[in-house]
């Protein structure tokens, strides 16, 4: 039996995290759910306090002097340290010292790339695989196209998602690094980060993990797993808006021989001598190339305040019993419609996301956006329903999968539905 109405209002009212819901600025009426918080997060009410303050009182009075003058626990030109610590403590389970925030998720996945290659000169091959986000798999094949390096695809299956034992059947003594997201951005698929990359180790190779869908839905230990190079976006779960800037963490041991391809002015050693040559700046400092981006990093400190302070074990105790009511949902009421699961159906393998498959999915979306449920289409048959802990409800979300159920029925009234309707085109 689904839940109903009732039993989600019930886990509304014993949510520890319902208080946080009014910490965000209320959405338009005519949305009934927004389940694309990891795409897009909402925006907090301390944001705006955030970026209004830094207009009225610090840049307009600081003005240039914002990049140097200590306020505020220091000055813009360490923000992307400091803050990086901050979402390090809150969601990312980092010692201080080893994150930055600075630059776009591509950006610094490059880097990434370059400098974890650097890392293991004469190594030949990369693994990464077909289901990782465009930007990854277009970013490993400049890398290996400018470097003379072998690319090695994973295929996994949409919904089984890349196990230990696939990159263990590819993984040799000539991988340079092994690259994969944490939690796949179509199928949510949670990849196994600690077996993975004590895996990679064994054969002397690197990783480079995308976290852009776990940071801030998922407890990472990044430290305890021994990660070699992790970046991920800042503004899904985490919150801090429209192109925030990412963060790039580079675990300390690598600290020392850091050679990362973007040689910018912020991240040399002692850059206002502006002296001749690049040399880079001691430790973390190192990953930043150019001026940072003030005010999304102020929205990523508001970001990882909120986490803290909610605790990620909380946040991915609800995304679970979130996910679990959906696929519930899913079973009883889109099954019989010609729905498929597109998401693993154990919680311990599936991220704060679920997405449902059927062929007409795009035409779906759109009329579901239309019926103010909004998720988003990922090609060829997805609807990713996104749930996100701190700012949605149990009701808002069982309200979606009502809307998703209804509209259906309009569109095939009866049951008589067309033969193609069940057959998935692959
Ligand atoms: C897994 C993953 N990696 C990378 C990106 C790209 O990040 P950006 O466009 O901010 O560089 C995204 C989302 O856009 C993503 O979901
Ligand atoms: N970054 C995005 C954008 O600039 C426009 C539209 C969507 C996005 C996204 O974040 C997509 C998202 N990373 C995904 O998982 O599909």
């Amino acid at each position: 039996m689904a839940l109903s109405r009732a039993d989600a209002r019930s886990l509304d009212a014993q949510d520890p995290l319902a208080p946080f819901r009014s910490r965000f600025i209320e959405q338009p009426d005519d949305v009934i759910a927004y389940l694309d918080g990891n795409s897009l997060g909402r925006p907090l009410k301390a944001i705006d306090q955030t970026w209004n303050t830094l207009a009225t009182q610090v840049w307009s009075q600081r003005l240039i002097r914002g990049w140097t003058d200590d306020a505020d626990g220091g000055n813009w030109l360490e923000l992307p340290e400091i803050v990086g610590d901050e979402l390090a403590a809150a969601a990312l389970g980092a010692a201080a010292g080893q994150t930055v925030i600075a630059d776009s998720t591509t950006v610094n996945f490059y880097k990434a790339m370059r400098a974890a290659v650097n890392l293991r000169p004469g190594r030949k091959k990369i693994i990464v695989d077909r289901e990782n986000f465009p930007t990854n798999r277009y970013i490993a094949e400049s890398v290996a196209s400018d470097l003379g390096l072998e690319l090695v695809w994973l295929r996994p299956d949409l919904a089984t998602g890349v196990s230990a034992d696939d990159v263990a059947a590819v993984l040799d003594d000539d991988v340079a690094v092994v690259t994969l997201s944490h939690i796949a951005y179509r199928s949510g698929f949670l990849a196994d980060m600690s077996a993975i990359t004590a895996l990679a180790h064994r054969h002397g190779a690197l990783v480079v993990w995308d976290l852009c869908h776990s940071v801030g839905s998922f407890p990472i230990t990044l430290d305890a797993d021994d990660v070699d190079f992790a970046v991920g976006c800042t503004y899904k779960f985490v919150g801090a808006g429209p192109g925030a800037p990412a963060f790039s963490y580079v675990n300390r041991r690598h600290h020392a021989d850091l050679n990362q391809p973007i040689w910018g002015w912020l991240g040399r050693a002692d850059s206002f001598e502006m002296e001749q040559g690049y040399r880079p700046a001691a430790g973390i400092r190192s990953m930043i190339s150019g001026t940072p981006q003030i005010p999304g990093i102020l929205a990523v400190r508001e970001g990882a305040r909120v986490i803290g302070e909610a605790g990620i074990d909380t946040i991915r105790a609800k995304a679970v019993r979130l996910g679990e009511m959906v696929i519930s949902l899913v079973d009883e009421w889109l099954g019989p419609q010609g729905y498929r699961l597109g998401s693993p159906r154990d919680s311990d393998q599936r991220g704060a996301h679920v997405s449902i498959l059927r062929h007409d999915a795009r035409q779906l979306n759109d009329a579901l956006i239309g019926a103010g449920v909004i998720g988003d289409f990922r090609a060829p048959d997805a609807i990713r329903l996104g749930l996100s802990p701190l700012a949605n409800s149990y009701e808002e979300v069982w309200s979606a999968l009502e809307v998703i159920r209804d509209l259906d029925r309009a569109e095939y009234p009866g049951q008589d539905r067309p033969a193609e309707y069940f057959d998935r085109a692959e």
